[in-house]
C-alpha cells in the first residue's frame, strides 16, 4: 500500500542528500521515480529545477510553483511511463490543495510520495505545506541536525550580514548558510534576545 512521507528537519540537515540517495536507489534498480523541487528555491539555478546537496549531489527535477497540478503531472508521465515513486524537495513550499494532490497520488494511483522539507520558518511558524503534511502524511521522519552546542536543531535562525538575528520579515527568503543557521531552541530563543550565536554554549 503506497504512503505519504514527510521528512522534515531543520535547515542543513541532510534532506536533499537524502532524497537523492532516495532516488538513485530506485533508479539503480531500473524503477522510474519523479522529482519536483520549489521554482522558488533558484539557488541550484533560476528556474532550472535543480535539486542540490551542500554535499554536491545534485539531480534534475520539475520545478513547481503555487498554481502546479503535481496529480495532473504524475498522472500523465505514470501514462507514459510506470512512476514507482514520487519524491519533493522544499516541500514546505507546497500549498494545502498541492498536499492533497500527493495524497491522492499515493491513494488513487497507488504511488509512494517521499515529501522532504522545513517544519518552521525563521519566526517558528509552520509553513503551509508542512502543517498539512504534519496533518496528512502516514509516516513522519524527523532528520536531525545539531546546534553548536550539540544538541538537537530544530530551529531556524534567520541573520543579516553581520550574523545577528533577523527578527521580522517575509516567510520566503531564498538563502542558505549565509542566511540562516539552524540552533536548538535554546538557541533560537538566546539569539532573538540577542544574545551572540557562538561556538560553545550561550
Ligand atoms: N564536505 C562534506 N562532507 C560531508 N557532509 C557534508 C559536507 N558538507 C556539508 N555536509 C553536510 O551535508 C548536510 C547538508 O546537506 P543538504 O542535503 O544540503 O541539507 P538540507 O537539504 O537539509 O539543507 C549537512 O548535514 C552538512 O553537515
Ligand atoms: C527558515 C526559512 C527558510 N527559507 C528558505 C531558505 C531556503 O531557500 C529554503 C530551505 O532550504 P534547505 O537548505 O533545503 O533546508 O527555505 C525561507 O524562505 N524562510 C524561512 O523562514
Ligand atoms: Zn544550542
Amino acid at each position: 500500500m503506497a504512503k505519504l512521507y514527510f521528512y522534515y528537519a531543520s535547515m542543513n540537515a541532510g534532506k536533499s542528500t537524502i532524497l537523492l540517495q532516495s532516488s538513485f536507489n530506485y533508479r539503480e534498480r531500473g524503477m522510474h521515480t519523479m522529482l519536483f523541487t520549489a521554482a522558488i528555491d533558484d539557488r541550484a539555478g533560476k528556474g532550472l529545477g535543480t535539486i542540490a546537496s551542500r554535499i554536491g549531489l545534485t539531480a534534475d527535477a520539475a520545478a513547481f510553483d503555487a498554481g502546479t497540478d503535481l496529480y495532473r503531472i504524475v498522472v500523465a508521465e505514470h501514462a507514459a511511463q510506470t512512476v514507482h515513486c514520487v519524491l519533493v524537495d522544499e516541500a514546505q513550499f507546497l500549498t494545502k490543495a498541492q498536499v492533497w494532490q500527493l495524497a491522492r497520488v499515493c491513494d488513487e494511483l497507488g504511488i509512494p510520495v517521499l515529501t522532504y522539507g522545513l517544519r518552521t520558518d525563521f519566526q517558528a511558524n509552520l509553513f503551509e505545506g508542512s502543517q498539512w503534511l504534519l496533518a496528512l502524511a502516514d509516516v513522519l521522519t524527523e532528520i536531525k541536525a545539531v546546534c553548536m552546542c550539540g544538541r538537537k536543531a530544530i530551529m531556524n535562525l534567520r541573520i543579516d550580514a553581520q550574523g545577528l538575528a533577523v527578527a521580522a520579515g517575509a516567510q520566503t527568503e531564498i538563502g542558505g548558510n549565509d542566511r540562516y543557521v539552524a540552533l536548538c531552541r535554546r538557541h533560537f530563543t538566546a539569539a532573538l534576545m540577542g544574545a551572540k550565536v557562538q561556538q560553545g554554549r550561550v
